[in-house]
């Protein structure tokens, strides 16, 4: 125990005051973990370690979440049944986890990575319409710079539709702008539903959420969230899924696209949706070649699984590695697919030694750490990421013919308002644009950075859509509505959000940015008062690490959750293998790494021609990452 006095004997705390509490709840291993981390944490210094002690570092820190940030909502009502039987993918995401059958199922509740928000400020406290005018409101586009395009703004768009949504109420609140900012809002008082809250039937959390998409990484964005969803997209011949002639998504009477998610689409959301249904359908031809044995619904069945691992990867090692621009992260996202062995190794020997040797994708067992696998109310918080989204999009001329090799950067032919190439009428203009045009367009542009005063101006008077994908009648405020949401699922703003996240709270506004106009326009909407900090507004005026797109707060939600989607997953688990696969699935996603990879099937010369950087994710134009001679693991502080 002498660790322990000489921590807490000098005048000043080892630990910070506000974590003791939850310090307190901790095994003797884990107090002594969290020292580790906390040390680390007081200095700064993580992400300017070397490699492997980063490593170390985002080790240690996702063990201790995984031990204390996993809360279950909602009982256990699932049922028992055979795994063998069902080695595919269910429409609805039942049978998935090995002994219970609904777990993240469509339909079952959000989970929790901490206690529901204790504040004492009520859903108006400052309003939220203050809120979003005064700090979200964009005053002038700020871009992420060459880090990220549209594609990886669509790609993550794309990915949200695979994992959540909430199920709203039928009842309606609204929200009128206070006098004194009414006249700079595009809406003075608008209506939306509710979230609707349900009681979970368990004494610990009382009420919850639910989650009208399945949550597992399964594809369901282009596959459908239930058995109606599924037919509505499926060919019924060689297990494919339906297609229009020019590659893009086919549309129902009323224009709107036939997919697996179609609710607040744009072009270039449906567009990855496209690609990944040519994928799928391309990957029935191969497997139709080589097992001319197998049915329709076998066929679709092996596709599925084929085209959403591929999914998972291209996030995992291509898209999270752009975000995320650091050789640590670098290093834990490919340790996440192949291990620390990496994947010679792996292709050679298959995944013989752990999850930390060998990977997490193609573990005997998935692993949920105790607690069964849902997505959560705080992942949903920290993915509320229209700040990506600009006001216009840049069409560009790709009959242009460049001069030199070094020049791929085709010139704007038409700047178009991002509200035109929403919904229906953009799903129009797509059809026109066509999907090659758009998607060397998006790969040319950059998106929007995460940062105070970049919310798309067009999102304050937006015409959101119901399930189904048709316009709502009452336009909303986005910036004013997200605010209002999470304080209304009881989400943690943002100092109890970093508490519970083991990270060190604020004292003052300086502690959370360096930028003096922030810090003046901080205090104007909350005063003094660090704990009245909204959660959205917080990761957005955070300072950020240098490669990361995104807050370090978020992060750390990411951390734990992008390996849970991964080892939770009987899927990427104990039937990532050849019965589940074939061996021709299997080898198909072992050969895809990236994005680029794909658009190269589909379009032969596309990146070739118009590409000059390393990922598909980063600006089109820019330069590829230079070589470095040193192995990735031994390399030094950035
Ligand atoms: C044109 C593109 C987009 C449109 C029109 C759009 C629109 C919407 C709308 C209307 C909602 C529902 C808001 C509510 O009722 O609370 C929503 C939710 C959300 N959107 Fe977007 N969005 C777009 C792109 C994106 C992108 C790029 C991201 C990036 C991560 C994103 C992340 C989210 C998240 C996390 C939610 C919350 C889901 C939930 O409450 O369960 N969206 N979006």
């Amino acid at each position: 125990m002498a660790i322990f006095s000489l921590f807490s004997s000098t005048s000043r705390p080892f630990i910070h005051p506000q974590l003791q509490q939850i310090v307190a709840k901790m095994t003797l291993l884990d107090t002594l973990l969290f020292y580790v981390v906390h040390l680390v944490d007081k200095l700064g210094i993580w992400h300017r370690l070397p490699v492997l002690l980063g490593l170390a570092y985002l080790g240690i820190r996702r063990h201790l979440h995984q031990r204390y940030n996993l809360l279950h909502v909602g009982g256990t009502y699932g049922r028992r049944y055979n795994t063998d039987e069902f080695a595919y993918r269910t429409a609805d995401g039942t049978c998935n986890h090995p002994t219970d059958d609904t777990v993240g199922s469509q339909g079952t509740f959000f989970g929790r990575n901490m206690p529901p928000s204790t504040s004492r400020y009520g859903l108006l406290e400052p309003h939220p319409t203050v809120v979003a005018s005064k700090l979200l409101a964009r005053k002038k586009f700020i871009d992420n710079g060459e880090q990220f395009n549209m594609i990886a703004c669509s790609w993550i768009q794309f990915m949200i539709h695979d994992w959540i949504d909430h199920l709203e109420d039928t009842e309606q609140v609204e929200l009128r702008a206070p006098d004194e900012i009414s006249s700079g809002c595009p809406l003075k008082s608008f209506k939306f539903f509710m979230t609707k809250k349900v009681s979970t039937g368990s004494p610990d959390l009382k009420i919850g959420t639910l989650n009208t998409r399945t949550p597992w990484w399964d594809g369901s964005v282009i596959y459908g969230n239930n058995k109606e969803g599924m037919k509505r997209v499926r060919a019924f011949k060689d297990g494919k899924l339906k297609v229009s002639e020019d590659g893009l998504l086919q549309h129902n009477v009323k224009g709107i696209p036939i997919s697996g998610d179609v609710r607040n689409c744009w072009a270039g959301f449906s567009l990855l949706q496209a690609l990944f249904v040519k994928e799928h359908n391309a990957i029935c031809d191969l497997l139709k070649v080589h097992y001319s044995d197998l049915d329709d619904e076998q066929l679709y069945r092996h596709a599925r699984l084929v085209t959403s691992a591929v999914i998972a990867k291209i996030h995992t090692i291509d898209w999270t590695v752009e975000l995320l621009r650091t050789d640590t992260l670098l290093a834990g996202m490919r340790i996440n697919w192949y291990g620390f062995l990496g994947k010679k190794f792996k292709d050679t020997f298959g995944h013989i030694l752990g999850p930390i040797l060998s990977g997490l994708v193609g573990l005997r067992k998935p692993r949920d750490h105790g607690v069964p696998y849902s997505l959560t109310e705080e992942f949903v918080s920290v993915y509320r990421m229209h700040s990506l989204l600009p006001d216009k999009f840049f069409l560009r001329d790709i009959t242009y013919s460049s001069t030199s090799d070094q020049d791929k950067c085709p010139p704007v032919l038409e700047e178009v308002p991002m509200r035109e190439l929403a919904g229906t009428e953009g799903e129009r203009k797509l059809s026109i644009i066509g999907m090659e045009q758009m998607l060397v367009s998006m790969g040319h542009q950059a998106c929007g950075a995460i940062t105070l005063w970049n919310y798309p101006s067009w999102m304050r008077n937006l015409v959101a859509h119901d399930i189904n994908g048709e316009d709502r009648q009452d336009p909303v405020d986005m910036a004013t509505m997200e605010i209002y949401r999470d304080r209304e699922r009881g989400v943690a703003r943002y100092n109890e959000f970093r508490r519970n996240l083991l990270m060190i709270p604020l004292s003052k506004w300086e502690d959370l940015t360096d930028n003096i106009e922030v810090v003046e326009a901080l205090h104007e909407v909350y005063g003094d008062d660090v704990e009245k900090l909204d959660l959205l507004v917080g990761l957005h005026a955070e300072k950020k690490i240098k490669g990361f797109a995104i807050s370090e707060t978020a992060f750390f939600i990411f951390l734990l959750i992008a390996s849970r989607r991964l080892e939770a997953d009987r899927f990427f688990t104990t039937n990532f293998n050849c019965k589940s696969y074939t061996e021709k699935g299997l080898e198909w996603v072992n050969k895809t790494e990236t994005l680029k990879d794909v658009i190269d099937r589909h379009f032969p010369e596309m990146t070739r021609k118009w590409m000059r950087c390393s990922s598909a994710f980063s600006v089109w134009g820019s330069m590829p990452n230079p070589t470095n001679c040193i192995p990735l693991y031994l390399r030094s502080a950035p």
